[in-house]
């Protein structure tokens, strides 16, 4: 479909003009976040000091908040980014890690949502429990089929006037209108930690190219992951091996290939 053709080209413009992507992201993801959106093409920069995330926003192309390792410093320095993206008109993605967990967590998304977001992306556990449906979510992994998220996806979009994205085994993205299903990947990445935060600074970069765009945005980071993931997947022997392979395979993903291989459909 005409979505495949786009992307391939969003891949090579990215690339031609990297864009400074700011991201908040957790302890535990920040470096392979980092080589993640390298990678692919993009530069990222892990800031979040309150002193100065909101300043870093002003000369970013895109920020990116994720809740993963949430602490109270932290929290302030989220929202200052967030105010100082709306104010530069910079898109900016939230992902509410395991935001069910806790009150704190709770209140922190809260705030979050009421900067607006560009796009939320999650998986189907964190999706189902932030249009306040129940999930089985267990800490920071998903125990709930993407499918299930569908709807949950549906109403946030409407309801908060963004995109949303659910990963899973087969992704699904909508900006309450239209909406996609990005096929592909491997079962090796949900036994590496961190992706789904990664993809959430390559949503950044992708957004950061066509601020205007956020649904095709979303799509062309999506469907980058799920051609790379698939790729490392027919060599890994594990988790070990699926994840230097799939570094590689992002680095070595072109255009064609992209548009040859993913499997984009609408829903
Ligand atoms: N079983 C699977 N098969 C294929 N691809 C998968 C599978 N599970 C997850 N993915 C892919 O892994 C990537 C990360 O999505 P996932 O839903 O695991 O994020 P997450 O739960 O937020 O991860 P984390 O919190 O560890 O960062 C996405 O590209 C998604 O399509
Ligand atoms: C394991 C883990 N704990 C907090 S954030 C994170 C990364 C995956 O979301
Ligand atoms: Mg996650």
């Amino acid at each position: 479909m005409q979505d495949q053709i786009k992307i391939g080209r969003l891949l090579d413009t990215m690339r031609a003009n990297p864009p400074l992507v700011q991201c908040i992201t957790n302890f535990v993801a920040m470096n392979i976040a980092a080589n993640v959106v390298l990678a692919a093409g993009a530069s990222p920069a892990m800031v979040h000091a309150e002193e100065e995330a909101g300043e870093f926003a002003a000369i970013s192309g895109a920020l990116t908040i994720n809740i993963g390792t949430l602490s109270t410093g932290w929290l302030a320095g989220m929202l200052k980014a967030a105010q100082s993206a709306n104010a530069g008109g910079k898109p900016w993605v939230l992902d509410p890690v395991a935001h069910y967990a806790t009150a704190f967590r709770r209140n922190a998304v809260a705030q979050l949502l009421e900067l607006r977001p560009t796009i939320i992306r999650g998986n189907a556990s964190e999706i189902i429990a932030l249009a306040g449906g129940a999930s089985r979510g267990q800490g920071v992994d998903s125990r709930d089929p993407v499918e299930q998220a569908e709807e949950s996806a549906r109403q946030l979009a409407e309801r908060h006037g963004c995109v949303v994205a659910v990963t899973g085994i087969t992704d699904f993205v909508t900006d309450g209108q239209k909406a996609r299903r990005i096929a592909g990947g491997s079962p090796f990445m949900p036994q590496v930690t961190a992706l789904g935060c990664s993809l959430t600074c390559l949503v950044g970069a992708f957004a950061a190219t066509a601020p205007d765009a956020a649904l095709d945005a979303t799509v062309a980071a999506l469907a980058v992951f799920a051609v790379a993931g698939e790729q490392a997947g027919t060599s890994a022997n594990g988790p070990g091996s699926f994840s230097w392979r799939f570094l590689d395979a992002l680095a070595n993903l072109d255009r064609e290939t992209l548009d040859r291989e993913a499997r984009i459909s609408a829903a």
